[in-house]
């Protein structure tokens, strides 16, 4: 079943175009993140699904509900949506429990009960009620913004942006306890971010956004392993892009014979790769004569990021490729200067002629 539901939705700034006519359909219960470089978009449309901003065409549907239609839109206040900004946007003169119970009915034995319920839900201990957001730290101060934007029981929940502020430990962690929480309560969410790892990971559906247009919208691993075009899949993470020949199931290309999903494709394309899917054996001197073929190269450059290093590896009997980027677990790489054998593991993506 759909709940959310957007269609040609238009909108410009002057002379800035900052949607072209997006269509998207968020199912009830699951998890979209919005992706995409900046200026393409994102909030622009996170702000008219919340009713911040009206399109100048296009619809929005929540349920059986318009929301918008062209610039006539049901207002903001009235739409049950909840929405966590980037910077979770506290009310810094009130306590966590005022933060917390900002939109619930003043004066009431239950709203004190509700906002008990609700610091539960974001696993925060009721000792900090009555502290200010400024003597929390950046993940217990996102976790406050969610429980408000959850005191209305909304019927979809939008979220920008909001764990850019947070360090990388505790971000992922932040991250996962709130894709647990929605999950759980059954919340319809829109994550926009830019960290493509975070798209990936925290939704069921990822939604590309390039210049003001939906590039590309699917699965997260469907994204990750066909991508419609480099653009899309240089967005997603690393790509190895290879000029190849195809035929019968097989591309031929500058690491050999690599299989391919598309037995119906032939003639000249273009293969992606991740980078972990090509392996490294490094081989002695001796070695060399053995194992000559086209899928020798020599390690150019060695970045140790901890559990892998990336390596850039220049392909011996094809001078014109550009090097490659190959992942290596990051204690057993091996080092500048060494040469090495590249093995592809499963199978290479065909983009789409003219892709
Ligand atoms: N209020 C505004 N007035 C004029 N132009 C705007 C306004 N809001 C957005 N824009 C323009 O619309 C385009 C899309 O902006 P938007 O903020 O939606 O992009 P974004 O993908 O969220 O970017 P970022 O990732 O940098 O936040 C940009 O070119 C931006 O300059």
């Amino acid at each position: 079943m759909t709940t959310l539901d957007l269609h040609a939705v238009h909108k410009t700034y002057g002379a800035v175009t900052a949607l072209a006519g997006i269509d998207l359909q968020v199912r009830e219960g699951s998890r979209t993140a919005i992706v995409g470089p900046s200026g393409s978009g994102k909030t622009s449309l996170l702000r008219i699904i919340a009713g911040f901003e009206a399109p100048d065409a296009g619809r929005v549907v929540l349920g059986d509900q318009l929301l918008a239609d062209g610039p006539a839109i049901v207002p903001a206040h009235l739409r049950g949506i909840g929405y966590v900004p980037q910077d979770g946007a506290l009310f810094p003169h009130l306590s966590v429990a005022d933060n917390v119970g900002f939109g619930l009915p003043r004066h009431t034995p239950q709203r004190a009960q509700r906002v008990d319920e609700l610091m539960e839900m974001v696993a925060l201990d009721k000792a900090m009620l009555q502290r200010r957001p400024h003597e929390l730290s950046g993940g217990q101060q996102q976790r406050v913004a969610l429980a408000r934007a959850l005191a209305l029981r909304p019927r979809l929940m939008l979220l920008d942006e909001p764990f850019s502020a947070l360090d990388t430990g505790l971000r992922a962690v932040t991250r996962k306890a709130v894709a647990q929480l929605l999950q759980s309560a059954g919340i319809t969410t829109i994550l926009v971010t830019h960290d493509q790892a975070e798209a990936l990971s925290f939704a069921d559906q990822v939604a590309v956004m390039r210049e003001g247009r939906l590039a590309q919208v699917g699965r997260p691993l469907d994204l990750y392993l066909r991508p419609t075009d480099p653009a899309t899949a240089n967005f997603l993470g690393e790509a190895v892009v290879l000029p190849a020949q195809l035929s019968a199931g097989w591309a031929e290309c500058a690491l050999g014979r690599i299989a391919i999903h598309d037995a119906q494709r032939s003639g000249a394309g273009q293969i992606m790769l991740r980078p972990e899917q090509l392996q490294l054996t490094e081989l002695a001197n001796e070695g060399l004569g053995a194992q000559a073929n086209a899928c020798l190269g020599v390690v150019l450059e060695a970045d140790f990021c901890g559990p892998v290093s990336e390596l850039t590896v220049r392909l011996l009997a094809h001078a014109g490729t550009a090097p490659l980027l190959v992942r290596s677990p990051g204690l057993h790489a091996p080092a500048v200067g060494a040469t090495v054998c590249i093995s592809v593991q499963g199978h290479a993506h065909v983009f789409a002629p003219g892709a």
